[in-house]
């Protein structure tokens, strides 16, 4: 048995040394002539984070309790290994090291979010701004500038004051819009006169779904009979309400910037959505309508609402009276606000017709009527990484900057997120090694100038992510970044290959 067993890891050794061999010819041998020429010039490359994250500083310099604060600590096991942000990669005192790191990398851009609690402990102007808060933003926002890169800031990354979640439910009240808009005010009053990319949110669509649907996240709300410990919450209802007061949220905001601010400052002002590509599960007919109803639901719920005042009739018909209609005033003030659209962009899913099955346990997930599946016929819809839920599926992004052209308007777009998580359970020798994301980005940017070739007016493109980071509810466990943390020892920064193969690929 033990001889057996010696073949086996032997020839496993050898299977996964031809295989690590192959990847890294495949990375290393793209053509050299494939780089940011290839793309129009202006064209931005970058790399993204967001606050919670990223700062770690959870209790230090003024700042207030946000909501992920409170729930990482009420609900540990939540999260991989019971872990948390409270130092994550201590950015908050590290950035300028960091700010080096990007530089490193030949980037453009860095995006980041701002903590909300960071600039408001308490949620509202009236409980005072935190001076150490905005000196922070400002010190960062200079040494990015100083470096020559441009910020592009995510005013709202789902770090919702505890505050305003303890006084009025946060997103689930109409009164989150002011709050909101005043926050953003004076993020515009602070450091318009720098930052001239706002995006006002990142992916509503994740933040309810894992907030209010599931209750797998912050703020943890679902139906009692998703037995998921939650706190309390209808997934049947709530998805929904959160979902309008916080595209009311987005159109208060743009409205403000456009009305005060962008004359002087001369910024450009958008949103971040999230959507997977769908294709059919067959190419039956109820399959096709599933696909399309899939992608109406995850991607039509904000972007309808954005460029066209209205929810996605296919929504209103299933959804009906709990998905809020928009008033007269309400449509006009979401409709057309954006300069561009941030797309944030994982992988793809195949859609089959799943017509509801019951009508007592109903939900967000089950409104849609599909079953989304990374497989058809027991082939995956691409290559596998180390995140059980996202493959490599390059032509999803090409095909769906397309169907955003052609059916909303032609926005202009900025790839604002994209890129592929390692599990983390190598050696940090092994761990910098990453050529699998080296090939990931090789066929995303190829895509994407697929789409620019199409006439897609895409205008940059992050990667996600800058630095290993807090993976919300998989923790530590995976590994997005460019550049590589050494959790064992002190955070220590270290530029993976992939980082490596950018500097080459953003050389002027
Ligand atoms: N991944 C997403 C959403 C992708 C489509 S939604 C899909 C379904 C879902 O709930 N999850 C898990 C999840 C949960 C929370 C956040 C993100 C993703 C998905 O990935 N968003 C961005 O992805 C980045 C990578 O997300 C990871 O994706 C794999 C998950 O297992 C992991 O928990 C998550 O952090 C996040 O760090 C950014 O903050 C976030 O803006």
């Amino acid at each position: 048995m033990a001889a057996l067993q010696g073949y086996v890891f032997w020839g496993l050794l050898v299977v996964l040394t031809i295989n690590s061999l192959a990847l890294e010819s495949v990375a290393t041998n793209f053509s050299s002539s494939f780089n940011r020429t290839s793309f129009p010039p202006g064209f931005v490359f970058g790399t993204a984070s967001s606050a919670y994250q990223f700062e770690g500083a959870w209790k230090e310099g003024g700042k207030g309790p946000s909501i992920y604060d409170v729930f990482t600590h009420k609900y540990p096991d939540k999260f991989a290994n019971r872990s948390n942000g409270d130092v994550a990669l201590d950015f908050y005192h590290r950035y300028k090291e960091d700010v080096q790191l990007m530089k490193f990398m030949g980037m453009d851009g860095f995006r980041f979010s701002i903590s909300w609690t960071r600039l408001l402990p308490n949620g509202k102007l009236s409980g005072g701004v935190n001076k150490e808060g905005v000196a922070f933003y400002n010190s960062l926002i200079d040494e990015l500038i100083a470096n020559g890169l441009k910020p592009f800031v995510t005013i709202f990354h789902w770090d919702l004051p505890q505050a305003l979640e303890d006084e009025y439910l946060g997103f689930l009240s109409p009164r989150i819009v002011d709050d909101f808009a005043d926050f953003a005010e004076l993020c515009f009053k602070e450091f318009g006169d720098r930052v001239k990319h706002w995006i006002t949110m990142n992916e509503p669509w994740t933040f309810i779904d894992n907030g209010y649907n599931t209750g797998a996240l912050a703020p943890g709300r679902c139906s009692a009979w998703m037995n998921n410990d939650c706190t309390g919450g209808d997934s049947a209802t709530e998805p929904y309400i959160v979902a309008h007061h916080m595209l009311l949220s987005h159109g208060a905001t743009v409205k403000i910037y456009k009305e005060k601010y962008q004359a002087s400052q001369k910024g450009q002002i958008g949103i971040t959505l999230v959507t997977y590509w769908f294709l059919p599960y067959s190419n039956s007919k109820a399959n096709v309508i599933a696909a399309q109803r899939a992608l109406d639901f995850m991607y039509g719920w904000f972007i309808d609402p954005l460029v066209y005042g209205k929810y996605p009739e296919i929504m209103r018909q299933i959804v009906g009276k709990r998905l809020p209609e928009f008033t007269p005033e309400q449509a006009k003030l979401v409709k057309g606000s954006y300069d561009f659209i941030g797309l944030n962009y994982y992988t793809g899913n195949y859609a089959a017709n799943e017509p509801s099955s019951n009508s007592v346990n109903v939900s967000y997930s089950s409104d849609s009527m599909t079953n989304q599946t990374t497989e058809r016929n027991g082939v995956p819809i691409g290559n596998p990484t180390g995140v059980s839920i996202f493959y490599i599926f390059p032509k999803g992004l090409t095909d769906l900057l397309i169907y955003t052209k052609e059916k909303y308007n032609d926005p202009v777009i900025y790839i604002t997120e994209c890129g592929m998580g390692d599990y983390n359970n190598q050696t940090t020798k092994v761990g910098v090694q990453d050529y699998l994301r080296i090939y990931f980005y090789r066929r995303h940017l190829g895509a994407l100038l697929t789409a620019i070739k199409a006439g897609v007016k895409v205008k940059g493109f992050f990667a996600w992510a800058f630095l290993d980071n807090f993976e919300w509810g998989s923790g530590y466990t995976l590994r997005f970044g460019l550049g590589y943390i050494d959790y064992h020892d002190n955070l220590k920064r270290y530029p993976k290959r992939s980082a490596f193969w950018f500097r080459k690929f953003n050389l002027k």
